[in-house]
């Protein structure tokens, strides 16, 4: 059974071909159209397609990919393994839903937090298979471009692997500021949720992921970049 995965968030447009749960392929399209779809499908048998999107879709690229393969769009009224009975569900964005999913499909007996560094930070707390709480924050590019835009002089920094705690010129604030603040507000909520439970499963995710995994090494941290994946493929079969 193979699935066409897609996740259209705030920066990039994602897709994954996955088939009994392995990932077979994936990539970022162009462009919100059907011409940038339909060349990625060239020569490739579609069971089914599930898309996410926090961003809108136009309603004419609904109706083609219906037309490709029976289509599942993820939306608050779609079936989840986790359970939302504590949480306002309507108001969740369902990249983060898929998220919560694919850690709950990977984790299904531990509780869990899993942390997404993509355009924002989320954070989403599931205890018992109960979405319990989360949090938004500003992801890595918007902190660095915020910075520059909303300030006369403070230049554009890029990102970079190996940061430091302190700086001693403007960049390598900005630099220390973004970077080891983002580790620390990371290092933050995990350990505040592990005094509230030292067993809590902590998984890490997102396009940003790599620039902290080496500094959260001895945190007994999962880092999975497939967690949105998983999920999906997993809702696309109980939807
Ligand atoms: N072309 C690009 N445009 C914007 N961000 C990019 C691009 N390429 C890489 N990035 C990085 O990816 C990060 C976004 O991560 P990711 O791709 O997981 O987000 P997303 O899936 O588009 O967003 P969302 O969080 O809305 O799902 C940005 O903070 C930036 O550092
Ligand atoms: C927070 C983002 C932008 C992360 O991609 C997305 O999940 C979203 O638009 N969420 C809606 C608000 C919420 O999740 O509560």
């Amino acid at each position: 059974m193979m699935v066409f995965c897609l996740d259209f968030g705030n920066s990039q447009l994602k897709y994954a071909w996955v088939e009994a749960d392995r990932i077979v392929d994936f990539g970022i399209l162009n462009q919100v159209n059907f011409g940038s779809i339909i060349q990625i499908c060239q020569n490739k048998h579609i069971d089914s397609i599930i898309l996410s999107s926090v961003i809108d879709v136009p309603s004419e690229l609904i109706f083609a990919l219906k037309d490709l393969a029976p289509l599942h769009q993820l939306s608050s009224t779609s079936l989840t393994h986790v359970n939302y009975a504590q949480y306002d569900k309507l108001t969740l964005g369902v990249d983060r839903l898929a998220i919560a999913e694919g850690a709950q499909i990977s984790y299904p007996t531990s509780n869990h937090l899993s942390i997404c560094l993509g355009t924002c930070i989320t954070y989403n707390w599931i205890e018992d298979g109960y979405f319990k709480g989360g949090a938004i924050s500003p992801g890595l590019m918007m902190r660095t471009k915020s910075m520059h835009d909303y300030t006369a002089h403070l230049p554009l920094i890029s990102p970079q692997m190996d940061f430091p705690l302190l700086g001693q010129s403007t960049t390598s604030n900005l630099l220390a500021g973004t970077m080891s603040g983002i580790l620390l507000e990371v290092q933050g909520y995990i350990a505040e949720l592990r005094k509230l439970d030292p067993h809590v499963v902590i998984i890490l995710c997102g396009g940003d992921a790599p620039y902290f995994t080496s500094q959260l090494n001895g945190w007994d941290i999962q880092f999975d970049p497939d967690l949105i994946w998983k999920g999906l493929a997993g809702l696309a079969r109980l939807n």
